[in-house]
């Protein structure tokens, strides 16, 4: 059996190969283990919004490219389920009993997801049962739910938080899908991060080993960015617009200053894309510190060293730190093994301790007072309603799995793939972390533009593109012997 790092069980994955090197990696649907299961014309075909719309239903072979810059003889690659409405549906509306839950921690856009969920099961398929279960996954089985209307979520969407609540910890699979059966819910639609997802998985491979007629639909959440194959998550963008008055506030702070630096310390426990799209977006920032590119302090080609330069040519600086930087400068002080309840690494205040020990270098190094601000916002970038941009992409997420679970679709996240709305399959979520890839291009811009240096040995640089290459091999290798192979593919 092929299982991925989290115990998901891959083997089932459902590849279509198709000519030149064309892979699918299709998601499952109720047709996989429940037969003969009755159809329905989708009522969308005589909504007076979408019946004007020139091929509104998804063509049935309709795929999307994960990678879009190839080359001539390059094979045409790994492919996923293009989202949106399906000809057919699976589900009456009256029949259709969902609910919605949210996990994990806080992300702008949540309560636009539980809008666009509720008034597209309402709107577009008539349905009328929609329940929100309380406090995240415990809620299943410890909390009450609340019934959603289009009334009851007209106007969330301009709120931060989830009004159904969150929470980490708590996930048990066989009460949690216990409590789906016993309810008479078919259709479960989970919005949260990484952690969640792994979730979501384990309670689809549940539903199907019980052979239910249950949609398992995830919908990625994290500010962090941190979950891989789609282009970004929601709420991403509007954390990083708010990161951006913090780092306005150092600014400010530092210029009017001698030896001014202001020192920001944004959200990212194991990644640092908030940290390194903010600092590209204010071109405020000196030095951009992230969990994935290590750094040290002392000698040459160090920060002391680079604070030293920059304070002498502009009398002052702007240091941004990702929450999960550093960390093993810090280890050895207590508390470094605690967890939350989810699992969670349980993070030191990075940006603390380096303000302390920037102080103490000058002061005694070099008998310089430095007048340095630490501005830690922490909660306030994540706990905001989403930007226009984000709403839209809310809306466009929680349409599209609307869709594909009425299709009969199952086991999937929904999610944007290079700026196309796709179906794709739990273990390829879960499978690993996004991270910023320290020898891809986007790095070696932000290094271009803050001029700050890299902390790399030729040796770490070379050691780092092997460890990539090879990652990407084995990638290849595993999609094209681990699975399951369908020729001549007949997809739905
Ligand atoms: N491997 C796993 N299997 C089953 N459930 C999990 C697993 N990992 C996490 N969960 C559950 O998922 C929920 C959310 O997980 P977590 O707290 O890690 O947040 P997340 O979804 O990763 O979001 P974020 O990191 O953006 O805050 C929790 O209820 C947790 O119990
Ligand atoms: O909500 P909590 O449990 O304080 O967790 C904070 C963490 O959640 C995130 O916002 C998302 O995972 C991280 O950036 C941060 O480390
Ligand atoms: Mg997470």
């Amino acid at each position: 059996m092929a299982t991925t790092g989290n115990n998901i069980d891959s083997s089932k994955a459902k590849i279509v190969h198709g000519d030149g090197g064309y892979v699918l990696e299709d998601v499952p649907h109720f047709s996989d283990y429940i037969s003969d299961l009755p159809t329905y014309a989708n009522p969308l075909q005589d909504n007076p919004a979408y019946s004007v719309v020139k091929q509104y239903f998804v063509h049935v072979d309709d795929s999307v490219p994960q990678k879009v810059v190839v080359h001539k003889s390059s094979p045409r690659g790994i492919h996923f389920r293009r989202a949106g409405p399906r000809q057919r549906v699976y589900f009456q509306a009256d029949e259709v009993h969902a609910c919605i839950v949210t996990c994990g921690g806080l992300c702008p856009g949540l309560n636009t997801v539980i809008r666009e969920l509720v008034c597209g099961l309402y709107n577009m398929y008539g349905v009328k049962k929609v329940l929100g279960i309380e406090g995240g996954y415990r809620g299943f089985y410890s909390k009450n739910t609340i019934h959603l209307t289009p009334k009851f979520v007209n106007d969330i969407h301009k709120r931060g938080g989830t009004v159904i609540g969150t929470s980490r910890g708590g996930h048990d699979t066989s009460k949690i899908v216990d409590s789906i059966q016993d309810r008479g819910i078919n259709q479960v639609y989970i919005i949260g991060g990484d952690g969640t997802q792994k979730g979501a998985a384990a309670i689809y491979e549940e539903v199907r080993r019980r052979g239910l007629k249950v949609s398992v639909v995830g919908i990625p959440k994290t500010i962090d960015n941190d979950i891989p194959v789609i282009d970004k998550s929601f709420g991403f963008d509007t954390a990083v617009e708010e990161a951006q008055r913090a780092i306005n506030a150092a600014h400010v702070e530092a210029e009017s200053m001698e030896n001014g630096i202001g020192l920001v310390k944004l959200m990212g426990r194991y990644c640092g894309f908030i940290a390194m799209y903010a600092t590209l977006a204010s071109r405020d920032v000196d030095c951009c510190l992230i969990p994935e590119s290590p750094f040290y302090l002392e000698g040459p080609g160090g920060l002391y060293e680079y604070i030293a330069r920059c304070l002498k040519d502009n009398g002052h600086m702007v240091i941004v730190i990702a929450e999960g930087a550093g960390q093993e400068l810090l280890s050895g002080s207590c508390g470094s093994d605690k967890q939350d309840a989810s699992g969670n690494k349980l993070l030191q205040d990075i940006g603390l301790w380096l303000s302390q020990r920037i102080k103490d270098h000058f002061s005694k190094e070099h008998k310089m007072t430095i007048n340095l601000k630490y501005i830690d916002p922490t909660y306030m970038i994540r706990a905001i309603p989403s930007n226009a941009s984000d709403n839209v992409y809310c809306t466009l997420l929680a349409q599209s799995a609307v869709h594909g679970a009425m299709a009969g679709y199952t086991g999937y996240t929904s999610g944007l793939v290079n700026g196309r709305q796709t179906y794709i399959p739990f273990y390829r979520i879960v499978d690993k972390q996004n991270k910023v890839v320290i020898t891809d291009r986007m790095w070696a811009r932000l290094l271009s533009s803050t001029n700050q240096p890299s902390f790399l040995t030729v040796k770490d640089v070379s050691e780092e593109k092997k460890e990539e290459e090879t990652l990407s091999q084995m990638n290849q290798l595993s999609n094209n012997t681990e699975d399951e192979t369908v020729s001549n593919p007949s997809v739905k």
